[in-house]
């Protein structure tokens, strides 16, 4: 049985470092995010769909979506940010449950599926154990604006669309602590997967 774990946080808590954790491990990790940008390729269906509620304002020289552009419109507005999720989240469900499948086939011990929006988008049911990773805000946001380049307004606008951090920790099975260094990090992971007989 190929055990299914979730990897979830907020943004900016350290996600990303944690599943390169995982690869290093060779546990495979299925990426929502890496998905979300495959979907929305010009000639995909979700493409066609943004470009229609959107317009042709939000479109590069190369007809690729400007995904700052995008990004700013969406995480000042609740409406539009529903109506994109609208369009691309089945069409990133569809491919992750596909590649899940895919691993759970090959019989893979273990697989993950790192999802940032996990409970936003009452995904749970995907996965069999939770991982949240979390970093208390100040932390968040210096990392955020330093990764993202971005304003402090503009980082804040992303934390708050999403559920705090705080309330994730409460729905996890296991929680990793990354206010300290990647090493830190990388020897709670070891332990839980101990713990989950993973490793
Ligand atoms: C708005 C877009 C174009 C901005 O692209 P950009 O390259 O700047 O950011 P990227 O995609 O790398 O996302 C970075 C982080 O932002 C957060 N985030 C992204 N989309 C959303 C959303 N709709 N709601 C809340 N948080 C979000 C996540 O924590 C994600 O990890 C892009 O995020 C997008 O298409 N979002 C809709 C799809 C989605 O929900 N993706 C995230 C989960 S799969
Ligand atoms: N323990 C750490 N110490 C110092 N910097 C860190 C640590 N963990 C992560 N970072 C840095 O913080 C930033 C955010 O981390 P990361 O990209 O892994 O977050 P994420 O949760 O995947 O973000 P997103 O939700 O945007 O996908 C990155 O620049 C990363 O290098």
């Amino acid at each position: 049985m190929t055990l299914v774990i979730g990897l979830t946080g907020s943004i900016a808590s350290g996600k990303s470092t944690v599943s390169t954790m995982f690869k290093e491990l060779h546990i495979p990790v299925i990426d929502a995010d890496k998905i979300s940008r495959e979907v929305v390729e010009p000639g995909e269906f979700a493409y066609q769909e943004i470009v229609k509620e959107f317009g042709e304002t939000i479109l590069l020289e190369d007809q690729s979506i400007d995904r700052k552009k995008l990004g700013s419109i969406i995480f000042t507005d609740e409406g539009k940010r529903k109506k994109l999720n609208g369009i691309v989240h089945p069409a990133i469900r569809k491919r992750m449950l596909e590649e899940k499948e895919a691993y759970t086939k090959e019989l893979e011990k273990c697989v993950v599926m790192d999802i940032p929006l996990l409970f936003e988008s009452k995904l749970t049911h995907f996965v069999e154990k939770i991982v949240v990773v979390y970093v208390d805000e100040n932390t968040q946001l210096e990392r955020l604006m330093s990764r993202d380049g971005s304003s402090e307004k503009e980082a804040l606008q992303r934390i708050r669309s999403q559920i705090p951090v705080r309330e994730k920790i409460e729905l996890a099975d296991a929680v990793i602590n990354n206010n300290g260094t990647k090493e830190d990090s990388f020897g709670q992971l070891k332990d839980i997967l101990r713990k989950w007989n993973v490793l």
